[in-house]
């Protein structure tokens, strides 16, 4: 992204009888709700820009002030109140013809309802745009098929659009635009008529799209859903306002007030929040050349069973564990990159959605490194988890297991394979004897294989995790 395309200042629509009255009065503090046997404030003080090549997303409920805005960008509504210009024309000065202009080769535009000629063919609508701009027949032919089999439609050129169902029809919209090849897309609603799983298709080949042809894409949801998962900054808006503008990530982690953050509860946070804005510091760190005993030292100074390893230019090569090194130790040997594990690695930029993976077939915390092998931070699954459910990644001891039940794990009422599997639920719990049983810990370590199955599971966390053998017991393996 380099320079703005759309620089938005002040901008006010009021619809109704005194529109500039109306704008006054809100700039002295009236509510737009005193002032509405007026006017309709329908877009309020919106100031923004959009750069080249970015995707921005207008988001709000009905009726919030979103078409209003969206129709401003491209002179289809003249504002009350304010500027917008476009590649650095201020609109406002442009005339009748030179707005038709901009309307046909740099800013095109997408609508919920298709707005398909249906007694044209689908070859036929998507060439429209270029047939306006007066492109001839070989010609836009041409491009309306390129565009029409990059939208997945090859081979339906001759059809006509009661043919098509929704999804397609909203494809040859979109082929239209295309074609039309200009630089900015404004789609307006554009997916919103389409079943959830067409749409989810759509989305995600509007992205792929936009990736391989750099458009500067302003789209218009009620969904913030869809909003959160295309924009690369989202514009939230409220009666007329822009009450929140940011990445999603921002919105996501920081709504600007309660109205916010009621929308974002029900965001699908594994497809927003990326491993950067999860991923916890490195505590435990050390150069593959610093030795086995600067290891030990490091894992014992923070408490934790496994060290993060980097080599000379400071990028990713794996952890080792403290019995590694403890044992390297005893053998005299020197040479850390021997017992270096390789551990998996993601990008800070992929989405948690895509860190599942990873991160159940990892042992360890997945490392967050950027493109030149650089570690940035570190994933516990723990932490994936609670950011995906929206609970504080910090646990805290809950009474989950009774005290009944520590009884009846020590008692001889259950048969043996009941008495088993609680015991083992009993040292999973791994709260030592909080519920104040004298027997639980007797009761884990009694059964062998339940309490194999109970240790915890190791690296709970990025300063190296708490194995069942912590660093500070290894380190009193290593006085020779
Ligand atoms: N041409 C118009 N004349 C009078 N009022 C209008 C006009 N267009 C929009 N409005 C009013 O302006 C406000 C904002 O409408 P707008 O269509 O921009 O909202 P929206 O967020 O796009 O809603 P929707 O998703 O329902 O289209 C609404 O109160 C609407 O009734």
């Amino acid at each position: 992204m380099t320079s703005p395309v759309i620089e938005v200042e002040h901008l006010y629509k009021v619809f109704g009888r005194r529109p500039q009255e109306v704008v006054r009065r809100i700039t002295e503090g009236a509510s737009r709700d005193e002032l509405t046997a007026l006017g309709t404030a329908a877009v309020i003080d919106a100031s923004f820009t959009v750069q080249s090549g970015e995707f921005f997303v207008v988001m709000g409920l009905s009726g919030s002030g979103k078409s209003t805005l969206i129709r401003m960008l491209n002179g289809l509504n003249t504002p009350t109140s304010g500027t917008v210009r476009v590649f650095g024309h201020d609109l406002a000065e442009l005339s009748a013809p030179e707005l038709r202009r901009l309307r046909q080769r740099r800013v095109s535009m997408v609508f919920q309802h298709f707005a398909l000629l249906p007694n044209r063919t689908v070859l036929e609508n998507a060439a429209y745009g270029l047939e306006v701009q007066g492109v001839d027949l070989a010609e836009r032919s041409r491009r309306a098929l390129e565009v029409l089999e990059r939208v997945g439609l090859k081979g339906w050129e001759a059809r006509f659009p009661g043919e098509l169902s929704g999804g397609m029809q909203q494809r040859v919209g979109l082929a239209r635009a295309l074609a039309a090849d200009t630089d900015i897309l404004l789609m307006d609603e554009a997916f919103s008529a389409l079943d959830p799983l067409i749409r989810r298709e759509m989305q995600e080949q509007l992205l792929d799209l936009q990736a391989d042809l750099a458009k500067t894409i302003v789209f218009i949801t009620h969904d913030l859903n869809e909003a959160m998962f295309l924009g690369d900054r989202v514009a939230v808006m409220r009666d007329g306002r822009i009450v929140q503008l940011g990445t999603p990530e921002d919105i996501l982690t920081d709504p600007a007030n309660d109205y916010v953050a009621r929308f974002v509860r029900d965001v699908d946070r594994a497809r927003v929040l990326t491993a950067r804005s999860v991923m916890e510091p490195i505590m435990a760190q050390v150069q593959v050349t610093s030795g086995p005993r600067t290891a030990l030292r490091v894992m014992r100074e923070q408490q934790v069973s496994f060290a993060f390893v980097l080599d000379r230019g400071r990028r990713y090569r794996g952890v080792v564990s403290d019995r590694d090194v403890t044992r390297l130790i005893k053998q005299g040997s020197s040479d850390l990159a021997s017992i270096v594990q390789p551990s998996l690695t993601v990008g800070p930029d992929e989405v948690l959605a895509d860190l599942v993976r990873p991160s159940v077939i990892s042992r360890l915390p997945l490392g967050v490194v950027d493109d030149r092998g650089r570690l940035l931070g570190g994933i516990p699954r723990a932490t994936l988890l609670a950011s995906m459910s929206s609970v504080p990644a910090t646990t805290q001891a809950l009474d989950v297991i009774t005290p009944e039940a520590r009884e009846l794990a020590a008692g001889d009422t259950l048969v043996p394979e009941a008495k088993a599997a609680l015991a083992g639920a009993l040292a999973a719990d791994g709260r030592g004897d909080a519920s104040g049983s004298p027997h639980a810990s007797d009761t884990a370590t009694a059964t062998p294989d339940t309490s194999a199955a109970a240790a915890p599971a190791p690296h709970e966390s990025c300063a190296g995790g708490d194995d069942a053998t912590p660093a500070s017991a290894a380190g009193g393996e290593e006085t020779r």
